[in-house]
């Protein structure tokens, strides 16, 4: 359904620097800062190329001239091209991780901004854990891209070409046998490089799919604590997490074996070099300075090559999530908002209307709903009642576009959903759910959930209005009650308290109320019952009814079957319908 869902699992892009330009636009703002770490960093560069050159001089004064005062005066100078270089060093690398730091905060920020926004139709094929995942490693890995890889890349070529240049300067043919080997290690960065990124690839998806069953478990973890599968979990995490083991381990080969490699084509051209330049010195060609300051200069080289192979690796990584970042980014929201919005007339009476919906969550599914037509009037109260997988909870997702019809239109004070801003419209429906969710924080901070700007004199009211102040009253901390991860610190009544009062802060036309199907106890029960009435009075409701006592009180009942509306009316006249469903659903009750 989702373009991500599915490009998840197509083949990578061969190298491309593509994912990585998109980049662009997003260090743009830290230009001129990026410039002068630049700046600072080939100051550092050049202050470590000039160091073999004055090592040189410094050993000819000591061995050839034996010249006391040019020592000293070269080992000063040497101290200060070091303390060039260090003082450059700092300045380039903080103002490089400070920049990437917040290139990365931001991109972060705006993945989590887009999916966030996501219909929940993403979120049903994707594990909330995962996506978890990718925002951490996947964006640590482009992290570390910019603040290490740009800056090693650039400092790494600048020795190359100018240790290659100091190379050709100081020994013309020392520098062609040290340069045999460039080829060499350049076919097996390339060779290695690929199969680096695939098993890198496949170890981020792996770390994200354990990361998944992770959180799955925890989110669970009443029912796998009740079932008593904690080892059966901790199994399938066990086996996946040996997947990503074996994964890594062939990653980690690869690696050693291409640092390896190149390590020892590196120094074996370093050998050949002291060879041929030992005998030159033996012969008198050769000072011993300058055989140490191109040895210098030669390893200068052979570590730049080492760096560029490796950071070509890194290179590969980068691509890789920078892909997997990008695909969650392009993912297209299945329900997005109108270009040019209408705006909702005020006062807003709350009029529904369904005209011949029909839906399916999978374009290759069958539809789940069908000719569903329902019109509620300003303030009607109205009950769907069926079979468990009727559809009920299907057409009570339509209305606030939690998904969009597949046929049909759905309008609210006759204006088709579709064509209002996702806010307007879902500003204007409060939902109660059968298993409030509330979030780690005070009780002040749930209800305010609503409405952040809310004053206390609101919150309050709120709270007494849902019944929830009985119990907020009597608690030490009042509204400043913490509730723990999810709520659980409270009582599922209180809960749903705290979740009515929530929506009474909003203060919504429409009402879309699931309602539970476990009941609670009578008391907490008496008082859930009593905010609800409160909170339909005067509003459209649609209620998933389980309920009896409910379905006496709905204006309506609307009865389905197979995703068809099989009889409507009120309780009374559809019981009197003895062969109905509604009759027999009744009697069974
Ligand atoms: N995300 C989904 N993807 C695919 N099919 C779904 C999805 N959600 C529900 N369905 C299917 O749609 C049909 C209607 O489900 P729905 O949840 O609307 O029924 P319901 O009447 O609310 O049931 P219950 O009373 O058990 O909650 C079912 O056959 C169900 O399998």
């Amino acid at each position: 359904m989702n373009g991500a869902g599915e490009a998840d699992h197509s083949p990578r892009p061969r190298f491309s620097a593509k994912p990585l330009a998109r980049l662009l636009p997003l260090v743009r703002p830290y230009r001129t800062r990026l410039a002068v770490a630049f700046v600072f960093l080939v100051i550092a560069a050049a202050a470590g190329l000039v160091f073999p050159a004055v090592m040189r001089y410094l050993l000819d004064a000591a061995f050839e001239q034996k010249d006391k005062l040019a020592l000293d005066r070269i080992a000063i100078g040497l101290v200060l091209v070091f303390a060039v270089q260090a003082a450059a060093n700092f300045v380039q690398v903080y103002l490089l991780s400070s920049s990437t730091e917040r290139i990365v905060a931001g991109l972060r920020a705006r993945t989590f901004a887009h999916l966030i926004r996501l219909s929940p139709a993403f979120f049903t094929e994707r594990r909330t854990g995962e996506l978890t995942s990718r925002l951490s490693s996947d964006l640590g890995l482009m992290q570390s891209l910019l603040s290490t890889w740009v800056s090693e890349l650039s400092r790494q070529s600048l020795f190359l070409i100018g240790g290659a240049v100091m190379m050709f300067v100081t020994n013309f043919r020392l520098t062609i046998t040290t340069l045999a080997v460039v080829p060499l290690v350049v076919g097996a960065a390339i060779f290695f490089g690929r199969s680096l990124r695939k098993a890198s690839t496949s170890v981020q998806d792996r770390i994200a799919e354990a990361m998944g069953m992770a959180d799955e478990s925890f989110g669970a973890i009443r029912t796998v604590q009740s079932f008593t599968r904690e080892a059966e979990e901790t199994r399938r995490f066990g086996a996946s997490l040996r997947e990503l083991v074996g994964v890594a381990v062939h990653r980690s080969r690869t690696r050693a074996l291409f640092f390896s490699v190149v390590g020892f084509v590196a120094f074996g051209a370093v050998a050949a070099v002291l060879w041929q330049g030992g005998t030159q010195v033996l012969a008198g060609k050769l000072t011993a300075g300058t055989l140490v300051a191109f040895l210098f200069y030669a390893l200068f080289v052979a570590a730049a090559v080492g760096s560029l192979a490796t950071l070509f690796g890194n290179f590969q990584e980068a691509v890789g999530a920078a892909t997997r970042v990008w695909e969650l980014l392009d993912t297209k929201p299945s329900v997005r908002d109108p270009e040019v919005p209408l705006s909702l007339p005020a006062p807003l009476r709350g009029a529904v209307c369904f005209e011949n919906v029909a839906f399916r969550y999978m374009p290759q599914q069958p539809d789940v709903i069908s000719g569903i037509s329902l019109e509620m009037g300003q303030g009607e109260v109205v009950a769907l009642v069926g079979r468990s997988g009727a559809g009920k909870t299907t057409i009570a997702s339509l209305l606030p576009r939690f998904w969009d019809v597949t046929q049909g239109r759905i309008t609210l004070d006759g204006l088709d959903i579709r064509d209002l801003a996702l806010d307007t419209l879902r500003g204007a429906i409060g939902i109660v759910p059968q298993e409030p969710v509330l979030f780690s924080g005070t009780i002040r901070e749930n209800i305010a959930y609503a409405n952040p700007r809310a004053s206390e004199a609101e919150i309050v009211r709120a709270a007494q209005a849902a019944h929830a102040w009985e119990f907020i009253a009597k608690l030490p901390d009042g509204l400043e009650t913490r509730v723990g991860e999810r709520g659980v610190k409270l009582s599922g009544g209180q809960r749903q308290r705290v979740a009515i009062a929530r929506v009474f802060l909003k203060n919504p036309a429409v009402v879309i109320l699931d309602e539970a199907t476990s009941s609670l106890d009578t008391e907490s029960e008496r008082y859930v019952e009593a905010a609800l009435e409160d909170l339909l009075e005067g509003r459209t409701t649609l209620i998933i009814a389980h309920r009896l006592s409910t379905v006496r009180r709905a204006d309506r009942v609307i009865v389905l079957d197979a995703g068809r509306i099989v009889e409507t009316g009120t309780h009374e006249t559809l019981v009197d319908q003895e062969d109905g469903l509604y009759a027999r659903l009744y009697a069974a009750i």
